[in-house]
């Protein structure tokens, strides 16, 4: 098949050197040193079923950041650091957790102790413990788990051809027979403990052939006398990606279909990220039978990581499934996986990244503002608080406020923010709710501003903003208000009386007009400065009766349009003061 269709017009093909088209002719990477490596699964076999199906309920997910996360460290996790993530993974709510490989170091097989000896095992909660092919090892396993009513052994040996053949110089009969005598000797040692149940790992599945899978599967299930009151769990992992996700969803759909006593087989899936499509891959795999998923916390693990339980579990929660996992306060998770792996999250990290839930461009900022008005006002009509109503937000997939954010970062501003994202800010942080064209006259004053610094502005950097170029201007410029008053002199008729300084010269004028600030512009009138007011606006800026209001008053003064503002706990001073900083800011 053409690996792209060619781009034709009606008179034949485009030439190559159409000046639109310009694609890129050939590099100098070695790439023909490598070829698509996955065993491609009996397609006409499996007629799939995965691409028209959702993920309707949560997998049992199963973090491994004890064991594969851990030896991926350059610095291996303490104790105290294990203790502490094994705490927070009971507290999230995971009822199965890796623990460790007890065999490998006295720190694994003395963590392992500790948990049974301060029974920090709570009753729903089920360790597992792993294990390499290898009689001592497996003995040391089983000595690790001693006293725990429950547990699983979590048996591994690499099965794909290179490793077959490489590491453990073996053809595919004699990796068979190491797989069921070990299985055989974990099988007699788990006979005399009820509560251990076993798991078994084909080392990159991925690249193994898919009929000596499920044949060594379908030995191990036999072997051990699964039933589905003591399923096996095979696991089967990607180990090193490489191969697209629908690969994987056709492995995976293969053996779920193919598996020998389905209902006595746990099928979990062990993604790791080396294209960088570890999580499509568990979800195809989701789709396409999974029932169990192995991870860790924020793609922690060997390379480029084991897949990202949290990615995974918040998109779940983003189409509203329940994760049955408890992400209410994903800044505590991130520090305590941060403190245990001693590597940090990345800013732009699905979900708990610092950056994930902020806005600095103009037209998002501007969607998000409308969009959370918009939310609230929904909010309001069902008689609902806002944490509850259905979230519908613009470049939000989920609402910060779930996973513990305020809505604080969600719109920062710099030379990239338009008016939507400083009047958001000034909105939320200062309660002042500018008009339209204020916002637009503003944002070009921010706009110099950022583009000047080439920075951010903080919402407290705008309120200086805002107060140097607005409010301040009611006292500084070449009108000045030494002292005014205002009466209410008959129906619709108010007077004003004040002494101006203008352009230095001081003098006492009086107005009359229908209302306080007609009778001002006429004062000002008489000191030879000509305004019209275009527009006023006034608001409370909180709620309360002393709260102060602001007003904003729009003005032509001698062909100049400019706006001007006023804070104060009165309206009526308010009002000049924005009359004046309009006038101020004209001249
Ligand atoms: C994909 C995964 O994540 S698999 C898990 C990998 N994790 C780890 O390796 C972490 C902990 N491991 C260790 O500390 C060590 O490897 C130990 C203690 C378990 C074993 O150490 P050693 O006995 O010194 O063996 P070493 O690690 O050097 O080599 C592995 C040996 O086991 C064999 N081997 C590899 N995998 C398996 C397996 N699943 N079952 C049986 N043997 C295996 C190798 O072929 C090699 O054998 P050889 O020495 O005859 O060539
Ligand atoms: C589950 C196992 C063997 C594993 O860690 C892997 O394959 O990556």
């Amino acid at each position: 098949m053409e690996a792209f269709p060619t781009l034709r017009t009606p008179e034949g093909p485009v030439p190559d050197d159409a000046p639109w088209w310009n694609p890129q002719r050939g590099s100098a990477m070695p790439y023909h040193r490598y070829r698509p490596a996955h065993e491609r699964v009996p397609l006409p076999d499996i007629d799939r079923t995965w691409p028209d199906r959702r993920v309707e309920s949560a997998p049992l997910w199963v973090p491994v950041d004890l064991r594969d996360g851990n030896q991926a460290l350059a610095e291996p996790m303490d104790p105290a650091r294990k203790r502490r993530m094994f705490d927070l993974f009971v507290a999230m709510g995971f009822k199965e957790i890796e623990v460790g490989y007890p065999s490998a170091s006295r720190t694994d097989f003395d963590f392992v102790r500790h948990l049974v000896e301060t029974d920090a095992v709570p009753d729903d909660v089920t360790p597992v413990v792993f294990t390499a092919a290898r009689a001592d090892l497996i003995e040391r396993t089983f000595a690790s788990i001693e006293g725990l009513p429950r547990a699983v052994v979590h048996l591994y040996t690499a099965t794909a051809p290179t490793w077959r053949q490489v590491v453990l110089g073996r053809d595919r009969a004699e990796v068979h027979a190491l797989i069921l005598e070990a299985a055989a000797h974990v099988g007699r040692l788990a006979s005399r403990c009820p509560g251990v149940r076993m798991e078994f790992s084909p080392e990159t599945f991925m690249l193994t052939e898919p009929d000596y899978a499920l044949e060594i599967c379908d030995s191990l299930t036999r072997l051990w006398e699964a039933s589905p009151d003591r399923p096996v769990i095979h696991n089967l992992p990607v180990t090193v990606e490489i191969a697209t996700p629908n690969v994987y969803a056709d492995q995976i759909e293969y053996m779920h279909r193919h598996l020998a006593c389905r209902e006595a087989v746990i099928l979990s899936v062990h993604p790791h990220n080396d294209r960088g499509t570890g999580v499509a891959c568990a979800e195809l795999a989701l789709l396409a039978g999974a029932q169990r998923v192995e991870g860790c916390l924020f793609g922690n693990g060997e390379r480029t990581g084991n897949v990202d339980l949290v990615t995974l579990a918040l998109n779940l929660h983003a189409q509203g499934v329940d994760p049955r996992i408890d992400f209410s306060d994903i800044d505590e998770i991130r520090r305590t996986a941060e403190h245990c792996n001693r590597l940090p999250v990345h800013e732009r990290h699905p979900y708990a990244g610092d950056l994930v839930y902020t806005a600095f461009s103009g037209t998002h900022q501007d969607a998000i503002a409308k969009g959370m008005a918009h939310h609230a006002r929904r909010a309001a009509d069902l008689g609902v608080p806002e944490r509850e109503a259905p979230w519908d937000v613009p470049y939000l997939p989920i609402d910060p406020a779930d996973v513990g954010r305020d809505y604080a970062a969600v719109i920062r501003v710099n030379s990239q923010s338009g008016k939507g994202g400083m009047s958001y800010l000034l909105r939320s942080e200062y309660g002042l709710d500018l008009p339209r064209r204020l916002q637009i006259e503003f944002s070009q004053v921010v706009q110099r501003a950022t583009d000047d610094s080439g920075t951010e502005v903080t919402a407290a950097q705008l309120w200086d903003l805002f107060r140097a170029e607005y409010l301040d201007k009611a006292d500084e410029g070449p009108v000045e208000l030494v002292e005014w008053r205002t009466a209410h002199t008959g129906p619709e008729r108010h007077d004003f009386t004040g002494v101006l300084r203008v352009d230095g010269v001081e003098g006492e004028h009086t107005g009359t007009g229908n209302g306080p600030l007609d009778a001002l512009t006429d004062a000002l009138a008489k000191a030879g400065i000509k305004v019209d007011v275009l527009q006023y606006v006034e608001q409370a800026t909180q709620k309360g009766a002393n709260a102060p209001a602001a007003a904003y008053v729009e003005c032509r003064v001698d062909g100049v349009t400019r706006w001007g503002a006023g804070l104060s706990t009165s309206l009526l001073t308010a009002s000049v003061q924005a009359l004046v900083s309009a006038v101020n800011r004209a001249r």
